[in-house]
């Protein structure tokens, strides 16, 4: 399978592109319609008062308030998967979120980029607006050994001490609460010292209070009920029966409210601000880390590009062009041109898939192989969008319709090109990486195991066929097969990839 440009920006681009209708990712549905709640076993429970969006947000902040920015320790990491029996860390969110999240998680996507990825995705489905998301982020192995998330019961001094650790100063620190505290609730079950039982009831079993009075959307809302003392009036950490839990009140008050009536006269600038603030949080990585451009939505991606071998006899390529556009074009054309002269022109498909930067279309397209011996890139033009280029090879590659997980069992043939001159089978590697359940957290690791190869029978002209198999411990999400031609990687295939495939 090729994977433009790479398997992981490919991967979570469509992840944060591909929302909705055709060929969506699964990983919206979670947080659609935005006060939507999914429970940690994967129930919806719109009864209970809780806020999946919200609790992706909340999960963000408490996994990177951590950080120790002198010292270039903790932040983004998914750490906070190993952190969920201390005290700071109560309620569901975090073993709700890592559930979803897990099937997501393979050898390209670590849980520590979909920890970022939950909050740019909340925010932007939800009424706010793309904070740019810079992938790249590395699992940690255990518990950051900085503690110290802000309480609903902590002073001023300590919390301001906190967020200052991680990087963020009064004003910021106030900002960011305020850009975090537009969405959800507090809830009875998990802070009895902000919510009282009385907010226990058969619409709100766990006794959620709101932080506004749009809890599923990310708007400036809570900062306008709190400074013009309407609605929610800043939410239950600032009204809270508890005066000890009113721990928004004590911050949004500690510069005389002046941030706050700054973010109220920002109007639909608190949006930005909120951007700027999210994406230095989101953006708070161990020091040895090194993140990624961030990734922007791509016009023209083919997808599930792979050589295959049909009945035995014909070699083909196959996959489909993903054209993303401000609104869908029925029977729009689809010119795909080859580097040795060979050009087809495709149609899309009828159904199309609505994301929040547009509108997507599909054309699929099957090329048979002879008529693109030795190509080694295409181009894809369609009306209205900039041409785009992409590189093959066909040197080596996993036979897709010969390479399967059966229970534990990985079964994998690939097929090369055995008369090219340069041509050395024992080059060839294919390594296996599973994601696999590790203790104390929900957050999965990688196995990695090498496949023997052995020369398998039958051909097809020059092309020969190696196979292997190899037994891989329970996978949680994707297994992927990785060929190598020496130190050189060649193809990869993802394996049962479920509800996080395409
Ligand atoms: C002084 C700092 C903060 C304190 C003391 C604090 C405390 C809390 C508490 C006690 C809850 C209720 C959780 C529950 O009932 O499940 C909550 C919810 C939430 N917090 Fe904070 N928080 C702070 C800052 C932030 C920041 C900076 C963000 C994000 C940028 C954030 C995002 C959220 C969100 C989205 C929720 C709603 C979760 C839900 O509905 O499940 N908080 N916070």
């Amino acid at each position: 399978m090729f994977y433009y440009p790479s398997p992981a920006i490919s991967l979570l681009e469509h992840i944060l592109v591909d929302n909705w209708g055709a060929y969506a990712s699964n990983f919206s549905a979670a947080i659609t319609p935005c006060t939507n709640y999914v429970t940690e076993i994967g129930d919806a429970a719109p009864n209970s008062g809780r806020t999946t969006a919200a609790q992706w947000l909340r999960v963000g902040f408490h996994d990177f308030v951590t950080a120790d920015v002198a010292a270039g320790t903790g932040g983004l990491d998914a750490s906070i998967g190993f952190e969920t029996f201390r005290d700071e860390n109560k309620g569901s969110a975090f073993n709700d979120s890592f559930t979803f999240w897990r099937p997501f998680v393979n050898e390209f996507v670590p849980m520590a980029d979909l920890v970022a990825l939950g909050t740019v995705m909340s925010v932007n489905l939800c009424g706010g607006k793309y904070i740019p998301f810079r992938p790249g982020r590395v699992d940690a192995t255990g518990a950051d050994p900085t503690t110290g998330v802000p309480e609903p019961g902590s002073s001023l001094e300590e919390t301001l001490a906190q967020f200052g650790r991680s990087g963020f100063n009064q004003a910021d620190s106030i900002g960011l609460t305020a850009c975090g505290h537009t969405m959800g609730s507090a809830h009875h079950s998990g802070f009895p010292e902000v919510s009282d039982n009385s907010t226990l009831s058969a619409n709100n079993t766990n006794g959620g209070i709101n932080f506004d009075t749009s809890r599923g959307a990310f708007d400036p809302l809570v900062v306008h009920e709190y400074i013009d003392g309407t609605g929610n009036r800043g939410g239950p950490l600032v009204t809270s029966f508890n005066e000890t839990s009113r721990s928004d009140l004590r911050l949004y008050e500690s510069d005389g409210n002046a941030t706050m009536e700054e973010l109220y006269a920002q109007g639909d600038g608190f949006q930005d601000t909120c951007v700027e603030l999210l994406s230095r949080m989101l953006n708070t990585v161990p020091a040895q880390v090194v993140l990624q451009d961030a990734i922007q939505p791509v016009a023209i991606k083919p997808v599930n590009v792979t050589w295959d071998i049909i009945d035995e006899k014909q070699l083909v390529l196959s996959g489909k062009i993903r054209i993303l556009d401000t609104e869908a074009e029925t029977g729009r054309n689809v010119t795909i041109s080859f580097s040795n002269g060979y050009s087809e022109v495709v149609k899309v498909e009828n159904a199309t898939g609505v994301s929040i930067f547009g509108v997507t279309q599909y054309a699929p397209f099957s090329i048979d192989g002879s008529k693109i011996t030795d190509a080694s890139s295409f181009t894809v033009l369609t009306d209205g969008l900039e041409t785009a280029a992409f590189d093959i090879q066909d040197r080596a590659f996993i036979v897709p319709g010969l390479t399967e997980i059966t229970g534990n069992t990985v079964f994998v043939t690939i097929a090369a090109d055995a008369n090219r001159d340069d041509f050395d089978a024992s080059k060839l590697t294919v390594r296996v990486a599973t994601p696999i359940t590790q203790p104390l957290t929900l957050g999965p690791r990688m196995a990695f195991s090498d496949v023997q190869l052995e020369a398998a029978g039958g051909s097809l002209g020059d092309v020969r066929y190696w196979s292997g198999v190899v037994v891989v411990d329970q996978p949680v999400g994707a297994v992927s097969v990785r060929l190598s031609y020496g130190e050189e990687p060649l193809d990869i295939m993802l394996l049962d990839a479920g509800v996080a495939g395409w």
